[in-house]
């Protein structure tokens, strides 16, 4: 005789809900002492230079991440919804030649690249980003091929929690950095508008589409994976721009740091 194994119940819509939200309440990366820092007002202007230059490959990888996912979608509504993620990043032209509601994210990043006086070409090269940088936000796109749809779209939900960091980051930087003004904090401003869209949508998506207490475990674990990597470069900054100052040979150094040699 067969015995079939027990099978564990899921989490009902409203557990599975508060057990995804546990997930940022604990390891979101706005608890990481180089975000205390930069809404502080407690960097040097070389040390948000090395943040927002490193940050804007996590912004160029978005859309990549993004268009992986939907190779992985069979059903053209699905397609239609998720393909707004890709525009918002992308823009429907560059500054000054579409209105300015249509430029992109990564143009808007850029603008605040250029307020912190960093060169384009340089920036759009990701010549001076960290090591760490290149294989976290590698990993993002990786783990989005190499997953179930689902976990793929769950691994997006960290954005439940980023309108706050956003509106923590343009407080913060207005009331500390020079710097700050509508061109370098558009970037910020636009995304309050569109992530409560996108997260409502993803958040939907996964609460309907995990039905299976393995399903929801999967979940709950790349929405893990994603606080992670997010930290982790974070971690990277850190240690090479604030504490102990170690820049890897190669990387951005701002006019304002001395680098330690490494030796052989
Ligand atoms: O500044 C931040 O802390 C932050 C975090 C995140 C996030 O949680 O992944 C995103 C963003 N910003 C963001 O601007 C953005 O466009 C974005 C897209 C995604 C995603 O996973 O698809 N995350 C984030």
């Amino acid at each position: 005789m067969t015995t079939s194994l027990p099978q564990d119940e899921p989490l009902s819509r409203d557990a599975f809900t508060e057990a995804l939200f546990a997930v940022g309440e604990r390891q979101y990366h706005d608890l990481h002492p180089f975000h205390k820092l930069l809404h502080g007002g407690k960097l040097a202007k070389g040390q948000v230079q090395a943040w927002a230059l490193n940050r804007f490959y996590y912004q160029v990888s978005i859309p990549r991440k993004d268009l992986t996912i939907m190779s992985r979608m069979d059903d053209p509504a699905l397609r239609r919804v998720w393909l707004q993620r890709v525009l918002d990043h992308d823009g429907l032209g560059p500054d000054g030649q579409v209105e300015e509601g249509r430029v992109g994210g990564i143009e808007r990043w850029l603008r605040l690249t250029d307020g912190l006086g960093l060169d384009r070409d340089y920036v759009r090269s990701l010549e001076g980003i960290l090591p760490a940088t290149r294989f976290a936000v590698d990993a993002y796109v990786h783990f989005v091929l190499d997953h179930t749809l689902l976990e793929a779209v769950a691994s997006s939900l960290t954005e439940l929690f980023a309108p706050a960091i956003h509106r923590e980051r343009i407080a913060g930087f207005e009331q500390n950095y020079a710097f700050a003004n509508d061109s370098t904090l558009s970037y910020f401003r636009k995304r309050l508008e569109e992530a409560p869209r996108d997260v409502d949508f993803g958040l939907a998506y996964v609460l309907d589409n995990a039905r299976t207490a393995e399903q929801q475990r999967q979940c709950i674990r790349a929405l893990r994976f994603k606080t992670e990597l997010l930290w982790a470069q974070l971690d990277a900054l850190h240690h090479a721009y604030v504490s102990p100052g170690l820049i890897p040979p190669g990387a951005f150094v701002p006019d304002d740091m001395t680098p330690t040699r490494y030796t052989r």
